[in-house]
């Protein structure tokens, strides 16, 4: 039987800029494709079909094209070398992309090999729970997002993502919101209950959107608004942007 691959956008180095593991050093893979199509997507390249970059010394942005589908032992190869020569840096994968429950099939034989050399992240849009169910089981850590209409112009995923969290909600799990300068209450308000109708403890992450300039431009106060109304459902609310776009991080 053909041994599963997947078409990457890129492999690298870096630090987690986003959500409760911000400031951990991860190996990111990034794969191809997605089923949405937010608004602020910051991710061209995992939408494009030229070769996949992966980089070859950790964090030193010396990258390689290399043509896709990439197999696992090309990856395991790489990020064995990684492990060995900077032993202890790497706190975990970051399995992201584009979308990366569209490549399910390989991910189901990915993951428990690429486990076996450091704990699975996945980054996720928190829609594809069928996807993710038979996942579950060889995934630490799960950032998700819920997708609210006023910055991503997804609509109507409330129950898509209702069954996602029913079933990330066995494994660590935070939430993270886009918000922007014209979120609304209404969409704060039902991404919270419907956080809480799972678990009220669900850490919750306000991501401002970030600019194409680069920039943070949501009013300071509003976003201090729509913190006050998520506590009234939530234990955990934190407000946390886009840290690595700050720093020059990949
Ligand atoms: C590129 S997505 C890939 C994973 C998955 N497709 C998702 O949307 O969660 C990774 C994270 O970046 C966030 N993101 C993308 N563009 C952004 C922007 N311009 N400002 C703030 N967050 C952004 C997404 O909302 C998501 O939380
Ligand atoms: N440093 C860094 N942190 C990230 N957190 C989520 C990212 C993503 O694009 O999935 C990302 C990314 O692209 N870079
Ligand atoms: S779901 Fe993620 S990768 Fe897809 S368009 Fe939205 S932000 Fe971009
Ligand atoms: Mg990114």
């Amino acid at each position: 039987m053909s041994k599963p691959t997947a078409e990457l956008a890129e492999v690298f180095s870096s630090v987690q800029g986003e959500g409760l593991l911000i400031g951990q050093r991860q190996v990111f893979i990034r794969f191809r494709g997605c089923n949405l199509a937010c608004e602020y997507c910051d991710t061209p390249n995992a939408f494009t079909d030229e070769p996949g970059i992966l980089e070859q010394t950790p964090g030193r942005r010396d990258f390689v094209p290399t043509p896709n589908p990439v197999t696992l032992e090309r990856l395991i190869s790489l990020i064995d070398g990684w492990l060995r020569g900077w032993p202890g840096v790497h706190h975990s994968i970051s399995i992201t992309g584009g979308e990366p429950l569209l490549s399910q099939a390989t991910l189901l034989t990915w993951l428990p090999e690429l486990r076996k050399l450091l704990p699975i992240y996945l980054e996720t849009n928190g829609t594809l729970h069928t996807a993710l169910k038979p996942l579950i089981k060889d995934i630490d850590i799960i950032g998700m997002d819920i997708k609210i209409p006023s910055t991503s112009g997804c609509t109507n995923l409330w129950d898509d993502h209702r069954k996602f969290l029913e079933i990330a909600a066995h494994k660590e799990l935070f939430v993270k919101v886009i918000v922007g300068a014209e979120t609304q209450d209404w969409e704060i308000i039902r991404s919270s209950e419907l956080i809480s109708s799972v678990n009220r403890n669900i850490p919750l992450i306000f991501q401002p959107v970030t600019s194409i300039k680069g920039k943070v431009e949501v009013n300071p106060v509003r976003v201090l608004e729509l913190q006050e109304i998520a506590c009234r459902h939530l234990a955990e609310v934190r407000v946390i942007p886009q840290t690595h776009k700050f720093m020059a991080q990949l």
